[in-house]
């Protein structure tokens, strides 16, 4: 599969909702694997309801009512029989709950879990190509969407079912006339609720619509707290949140009249149910037809029919949910990752040892079919040990370029290879991720850094490093008396992204991060935010420390980093277009001129930005 952004909407074809259950089961062994026993628990649970009115028929008729007067030990004996089979229908019916909750949630665990790792496999550009909030609803809400029908929905179906056949069973073997009547009854409810299925579904989708209305009017003002207070707009902001918690809640009271309703007509039924068992039973047992024991197991029997068809809606109403959470699921799960670990196939190479230099040969990238090349055709060597800078107008391919030589993204076309002419050549596509990430890093624009202390960091791609080993770490860089002023040292906490510090300490703890990995093949990223001068003193010196004697690739921003680069690289819409040394290049009329014009221009601003 391309590189190119492919939603993952767009990866299944639609299937059927029983398909898609079925489909989405398939991919949940752990909730089948304990099912036999759950519905064999369930059967017991069914069967135990029916005997109590079976019972109270006997206890009427052959106890109370037994030709030669009352036989109170039979009486006594039912009611036993009774007691034991309500007692063990009870433990049967806990047994399957406690079990339904613990396979379901455990098979939703492991798809949870399984989902989450393909989101990871997926390609940085396949994860930014679907909204980031809408991959995460996926692994989390969409998830939880199923657990409902799966630990309630689904069983309670099955038994509802099996308490609708049994009772008719039992019904039938009692009185046939009377039960046709029951069914007579009922079956107006069953395409009334068929009905209001349909209904409930419009409602609980809007309600749906309506929540993520919410989430996202809540998402942005909490996001942009500091825009709607710089511009004064906290009113207006107010007010639209207010209008979607206000449509939010009017469907929300839509939807529950629907279920009322629903609950109203079950118990107007089973009323008219009981109330023709009743009259044309007792004209039936002066007939002779049914006897007063029969006529009193109905009224129980009868009780038996309202539930199922009343779970009934609920039951098609969240298997329809279920089978939505499964689409988006399944969708995910679908989507073939496009950059693929060969390690994977068993087809893995290491990449060789040594020094590594980048060969690009006839590269050229687009981000989606048809749409202009990012890269076009682009053939380049970079030798191993020395620095290059990337420069280039905004827009001209730099961070591209940047992603392919990382592998973050394959190309479209061409390819790219690391090593050297002593070592060899490997494709990137061969190299294993373990050997790529532990021999090519990145240190990116933004320096993302996890809700951690600066060690842990630090450390993340070197666990085993102890906090005085981060600390000699930053001492190495000439990071140590910053590390020092900190809080706690290097136990000094970052924040959720570590939004508590500034923009250039994060740049500081992301280049101890790129410096205790000792990749030989470095990709940076220049950040392109200003700092203030001490901590700009402190980055290049760390950066200096960091590039020494290592293959460099810098997507220069800085005029200075371009000028102490070995070799320029001069990128222009998609195409490397002039390549030599800061010296080489300035005197040439072209690309790189302009640039390096456009940044004296503009030094009196901004320090010295070329790209
Ligand atoms: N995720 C994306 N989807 C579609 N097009 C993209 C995507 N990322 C970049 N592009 C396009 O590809 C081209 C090259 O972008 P790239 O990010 O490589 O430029 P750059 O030189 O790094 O720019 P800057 O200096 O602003 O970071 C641009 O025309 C950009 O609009």
């Amino acid at each position: 599969m391309s590189a190119a952004a492919t939603a993952v909407t767009a990866a299944a074809p639609r299937q059927g909702a029983l398909a898609t259950l079925r489909r989405g089961l398939r991919t949940m062994p752990e909730f089948r694997r304990g099912l036999p026993a759950t519905f064999a628990l369930a059967l017991v649970a069914t069967a135990g309801r029916v005997v109590v009115p079976i019972a109270v028929q006997q206890v009427i008729d052959r106890g109370l009512l037994a030709p030669g007067g009352p036989d109170l030990g039979l009486v006594r004996t039912l009611v036993l029989v009774c007691a034991v089979v309500v007692l063990v229908t009870g433990v049967a019916v806990y047994r399957m709950n406690v079990r339904l909750f613990r396979t379901t949630e455990t098979a939703l665990a492991g798809l949870r879990s399984r989902a989450f790792r393909h989101v990871h496999d997926l390609s940085v550009l396949h994860q930014q190509g679907e909204r980031r909030g809408s991959l995460v609803s996926r692994v989390t809400s969409d998830v939880d969407q199923l657990s409902t029908f799966m630990q309630w929905g689904g069983v309670i179906g099955v038994v509802s079912l099996g308490q609708l056949v049994v009772a008719t069973v039992v019904m039938s073997v009692y009185s046939w006339q009377l039960t046709l009547l029951v069914i007579a009854c009922f079956v107006p409810l069953a395409v009334a609720v068929r009905w209001f299925a349909r209904r409930l579904q419009v409602a609980y989708g809007i309600v749906r619509e309506r929540v993520g209305d919410v989430l996202a009017a809540v998402s942005e003002s909490v996001v942009g707290a500091s825009t709607v207070r710089a511009y004064g707009i906290r009113e207006r902001t107010a007010a639209r949140l207010d209008r979607a918690i206000g449509r939010h809640y009017r469907a929300q009271v839509d939807a529950q009249k629907v279920t009322a309703a629903v609950f109203v007509s079950g118990e107007l039924v089973a009323a008219l149910a009981n109330a023709a068992v009743v009259v044309v039973g007792v004209l039936l047992g002066l007939a002779g037809e049914v006897s007063a024991g029969t006529l009193v197991a109905f009224l129980f029997l009868v009780t038996l029919f309202v539930a199922p068809v009343q779970t009934a809606t609920e039951v098609l109403n969240e298997g329809q949910n279920a089978v939505a959470g499964f689409r988006r699921v399944l969708d995910v799960l679908d989507t073939e990752p496009d950059v693929r670990d060969p390690a994977a196939t068993g087809a893995a190479r290491e990449l060789p040892p040594g020094p590594l230099g980048v060969r690009l040969e006839h590269v050229t990238f687009r981000y989606a079919p048809g749409a202009r090349a990012a890269l076009d055709d682009v053939d380049l060597a970079l030798a191993p040990e020395r620095s290059y800078a990337v420069v280039g107008e905004t827009g001209s391919g730099k961070t591209t370029f940047a992603k392919l030589v990382t592998r973050l993204m394959d190309p479209t076309g061409g390819r790219v290879l690391l090593g050297s002419d002593r070592a060899g050549w490997v494709p990137l596509t061969e190299v294993a991720f373990a050997s790529l990430r532990h021999r090519v890093g990145m240190v990116p624009q933004d320096g993302f850094l996890f809700d951690a202390t600066v060690a842990d960091n630090v450390r993340y791609g070197r666990p085993d490093l102890t906090d005085e080993q981060v600390a000699a770490a930053f001492e190495e860089l000439g990071l140590g008396d910053w590390v020092r002023g900190l809080a706690d040292g290097v136990a000094t906490s970052v924040g959720q992204r570590g939004e508590s510090m500034s923009a250039g300490e994060r740049q500081l703890v992301a280049i101890a991060r790129a410096h205790v990995a000792a990749p030989d093949l470095l990709v940076l990223d220049e950040a392109t935010s200003a700092v203030d001068p001490a901590t700009e003193r402190r980055l290049t010196h760390a950066l200096e420390r960091l590039t020494e004697g290592r293959t460099t690739l810098t997507i220069a921003h800085r005029l200075s980093t371009a000028e102490r680069a070995d070799e320029v690289l001069v990128v222009d819409a998609g195409r490397v277009v002039q390549r030599g040394t800061h010296g080489e290049l300035v005197d040439v009329v072209g690309p790189y001129a302009r640039l390096h014009a456009s940044w004296r221009r503009s030094s009196a601003g901004t320090p010295d930005r070329v790209g």
